[in-house]
């Protein structure tokens, strides 16, 4: 999540103040509302004329200057955010941008969470944004999220720093061969049997929940090698209230009744917790340096996440260990477990894609040994029709829906210019769901990716971009390719469900608004 969370966490927290001010009991704060109206209406005249002559400037310049993409930037201070926000509540979201897109074309101007912010549907515009991280964009979160995160965290990191810290999460935790050659597969595949075995053989499970738990004790393996237990559990209770501080609105952190103050209460408590792990790793380092001939002790050492920091030669401090864990931590944990449940949820609605899916998963089970057997690297690239399942959920409900960045050169496309400091928002969803690149873009087709390197010319040409691209590519990304392929294939090859009635709602982020529960029925048991 952090990404998507962030940047939607960010837009929930203004969305909820928007939503605050225009409710009738709040008419205490009406003068303070109408003088801030007045100031921004003042501040927005003040802007326009800026515009208007570097407009005039830009008239008379050069090759590829000219005017921002047109568009409307809505009422005062609210700008188009309510119109936004109520069109992403709904199933359907699609016309909010449908509409700009024919009026003004695929590059737009509006004004949504508080700033103008130049809207893109365009996938060129999308490569350059991806493609110009750290030059001519960056990203920028606002404060309240970035003490949430922690100024370490690589969301935050730019630079060489950003650039080392990226490549060791891709390569130490993520990457295809980082999975194939390490005992993480097998790590996965008990944890999601665990789970599994743990639901009675008739009942109702909230599936969201059960897939967040399955990744948030695989993330705490990852990064300092605690199995599933009480640490974890009470980790998972700080944590909680951490990640809702992402979706509130930032009071003053000394409010600790809040949701954002109990959100940094928890945050100090689950860095606390780190920062302990880490001592106490320092220290059995230190034992195992000063007794070289310890090749048993050697052998027992671990390699996780905390390792390799502990063995970078930048030499990290505690704090810098603990903002970075933390970050990986939030990362994956709204993101993967939501296109878990959605695939469920789309192969539910759409059985002969579910029955495709169970005959793929048969075959590989029949080739096992016996129903203990953990899957494999060679059988997780025998699931060609799941991983189509996989990115057709990704493409259809865009659980990462676009980026913010901010311009730090005057941009210039397609005979637009966007000047410095403009916000910029790289719409994925509007290209993923757009008629023109995808036939019948909104209707769920898992079958569409089934030709020759289907995935590799659309994010070539920057028309499939569920993990984003350029510096910034989502370090997780085969990895949560992994952990949704073998959830799928244990729960179709051991339960049929029958789901409840739950609704797909796209704000303040994409999820189903019950978490989906699903009444199961086990086929069979693997672990006992
Ligand atoms: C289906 C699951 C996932 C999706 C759709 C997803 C999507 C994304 C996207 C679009 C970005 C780029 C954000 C930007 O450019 O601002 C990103 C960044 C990131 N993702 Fe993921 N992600 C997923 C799972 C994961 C997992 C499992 C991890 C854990 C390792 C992870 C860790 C990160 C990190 C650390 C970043 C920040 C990278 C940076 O700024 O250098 N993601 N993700």
């Amino acid at each position: 999540m952090a990404p998507a969370a962030a940047a939607s966490a960010s837009a929930s927290a203004y969305s909820r103040y928007i939503l605050l001010l225009s409710t009738s009991d709040h008419q205490f704060l009406l003068l303070p509302v109408l003088m801030s109206v007045v100031a921004v209406l003042v501040l927005q005249l003040l802007r326009r004329s800026s515009w208007m002559r570097k407009k005039m400037n830009n008239s008379g310049g050069g090759e590829g200057k000219g005017l921002p993409p047109p568009g409307s930037v809505g009422l005062p201070l609210v700008g188009e955010t309510l119109r936004l926000i109520a069109a992403y509540k709904t199933e359907d979201p699609e016309p909010f941008i449908d509409e700009r897109v024919r009026r003004h074309g695929r590059l737009f101007t509006t004004h949504v969470f508080g700033e103008r912010t130049v809207f893109s549907a365009d996938p060129e515009f999308n490569r350059v944004v991806l493609g110009g991280e750290g030059r001519s964009v960056e990203c920028s979160y606002p404060s309240s999220i970035s003490t949430l995160l922690g100024r370490h965290s690589l969301l935050l990191m730019r630079g060489a720093l950003h650039k080392r810290m990226h490549s060791l999460t891709l390569t130490r935790l993520a990457s295809p061969a980082a999975i194939r050659d390490s005992p993480l597969l097998f790590h996965i595949d008990r944890l999601v049997q665990t789970t599994l075995d743990s639901w009675a053989p008739q009942s109702r499970v909230l599936l969201l929940d059960q897939a967040k738990k399955i990744t948030f004790e695989l993330t705490v393996k990852q990064l300092v090698s605690y199995d599933p237990g009480e640490w974890t559990e009470a980790l998972r209770r700080e944590y909680l209230l951490l990640i809702e501080g992402f979706f509130s609105i930032p009071f003053p952190s000394f409010l600790s009744f809040t949701t954002y103050g109990r959100a940094i209460k928890a945050r100090r408590k689950v860095a606390e917790a780190l920062r302990e792990v880490i001592r106490k790793r320092k220290e059995e380092k230190m034992r195992q340096n000063d007794d070289h001939d310890d090749k048993e002790g050697q052998g027992r050492r671990k390699k996780d996440m905390v390792a390799e920091l502990l063995e970078a030669e930048e030499g990290f401090s505690e704090e810098e260990m603990v903002d970075f864990l933390l970050a990986l931590l939030v990362a994956g944990y709204e993101t993967t477990p939501t296109i878990m449940t959605l695939a469920v949820k789309f192969v539910t609605d759409n059985p002969p894609a579910l029955s495709f899916l169970a005959e793929e998963h048969e075959k590989i089970r029949a080739r096992k040994k016996d129903e203990m057997e953990p899957l494999d690297w060679s059988d997780y690239k025998s699931m060609p029709f799941t991983q189509c399942v996989i990115n057709e959920t990704l493409r259809v409900a865009n659980i990462v829906g676009g980026i913010f960045r901010r311009a730090v050169t005057d941009l210039h496309f397609k005979g637009y210019t966007i000047p410095k400091g403009s916000k910029v928002f790289a719409s994925f969803r509007a290209v993923h769901l757009d008629p023109e690149y995808y036939e019948e873009a909104r209707t769920f087709n898992p079958w569409r990716w089934q030709t020759n390197d289907a995935v590799q010319q659309a994010s070539g040409a920057g028309l499939f971009t569920p993990f984003g691209g350029g510096a910034r590519l989502c370090p997780g990304y085969e990895l949560a390719r992994v952990v949704i392929s073998v959830f799928l294939h244990h729960l179709v090859t051991r339960f049929s469900w029958e789901a409840a009635e739950d609704k797909l709602v796209f704000f303040p982020t994409t999820r189903t608004l019950k978490g989906y529960p699903i009444n199961v029925c086990r086929r069979r048991k693997s672990l006992s």
